[in-house]
C-alpha cells in the first residue's frame, strides 16, 4: 500500500489510464477491461486492473487539480513502477474551431500554478507529452469518429477563473483548451523519466457556452478512452 491507493505491489499494471473522475474509471474498467479487479476504493479514487486485448491496463481517478493528481501520479511512479500514464480528461474549448466531443492530444501545457514556480524557483518550465505516445494516439485517432487535434492545453488551478480576460490572452497564444491536470502530470512524468499524455474530450465551450451533461463526462466519451488503449498497447514500456 502507498500513502493513498490501497493496492499490493504487482497489482498495479505498467500502463495505466488516469481520468480525473473516478466514476468514469469505474465506466472505463467495466466497459473496456477483461477481468478488471477493484485495487483501490481509498477515498472512494477508485482503481481497476485488467486486460485489454491481453495486455494489463491499470485505470485510476485522479481527482481535480494538480495538488490531486500530483499524489496519485508520484505514488504510481514512485511506489508502483508505473511506466506510463494517459489521462483521459475532459476539457474546456477556448478555440473557435472546436466543437462539443472533439479530442485535444496535449503536446504541451501551460499552467497558472505555483507547484512548477517552487520546484524550478521561478524559471519558466515547458512541461510537454511524451512523443511516442502523443504520436501514436494521433495515429489511432484516424480510425475514429471524433475530430481529433494536437496542440497546446492550459491547466489551470481554477474552474471558475478570477481573472477571465486571461483566457483571452491564452486564446491569442494558441492554447486550444483549458483542463486542470496536465502541467502536473507531465512534470512529474519527467521527474521521474516516464512517459505520459493527455488526452481531452471537449466537455464544454469556453467561448460559445455550450456543454456536455455530467452523465456524459462519466460515460460517454469512448473515442479518447479507444485511441489511448489502442495507442499504449503500440508504444513499448521503457
Ligand atoms: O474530467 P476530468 O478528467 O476530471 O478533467 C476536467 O474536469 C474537471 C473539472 O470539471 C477537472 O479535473 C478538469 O481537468
Ligand atoms: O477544467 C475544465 C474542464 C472542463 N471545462 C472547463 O472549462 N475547465
Amino acid at each position: 500500500m502507498s500513502t493513498h491507493i490501497g493496492a499490493e505491489p504487482g497489482e498495479i499494471a505498467p500502463r495505466v489510464l488516469l481520468p480525473g473522475d473516478p466514476l468514469r474509471a469505474q465506466w472505463i474498467a467495466d466497459t473496456y477491461l477483461d477481468g478488471a479487479t477493484e485495487y483501490n476504493r481509498v477515498r472512494n479514487m477508485l482503481g481497476y486492473t485488467g486486460t485489454y486485448r491481453g495486455t494489463p491496463i491499470s485505470v485510476q481517478g485522479s481527482g481535480m487539480g494538480q495538488p490531486s493528481l500530483s499524489i496519485y501520479a508520484n505514488e504510481l511512479f514512485r511506489d508502483y513502477d508505473v511506466r506510463q500514464i494517459v489521462r483521459v480528461g475532459s476539457c474546456g474549448a477556448l478555440s473557435a474551431d472546436l466543437d462539443l466531443r472533439d479530442i485535444v492530444l496535449g503536446m504541451t501545457a501551460s499552467t497558472d500554478s505555483a507547484m512548477n514556480k517552487l520546484r524550478f524557483h521561478g524559471l519558466d518550465y515547458a512541461p510537454a507529452a511524451d512523443f511516442a505516445l502523443l504520436e501514436a494516439t494521433w495515429r489511432a485517432s484516424s480510425s475514429r469518429g471524433a475530430r481529433t487535434v494536437v496542440g497546446q492545453l492550459f491547466s489551470s488551478d481554477s474552474f471558475y477563473p478570477p481573472r477571465p480576460e486571461l483566457t483571452t490572452l491564452l486564446k491569442e497564444h494558441g492554447v486550444l483548451a483549458i483542463e486542470m491536470e496536465a502541467s502536473a502530470l507531465y512534470t512529474l512524468a519527467a521527474q521521474y523519466d516516464r512517459q505520459a499524455l493527455s488526452v481531452c474530450t471537449v466537455s464544454d465551450h469556453i467561448v460559445n457556452g455550450t456543454q456536455t451533461s455530467s452523465e456524459d463526462r462519466e460515460r460517454t466519451f469512448s473515442d479518447m478512452v479507444e485511441m489511448a488503449l489502442d495507442a499504449m498497447l503500440e508504444v513499448p514500456v521503457e
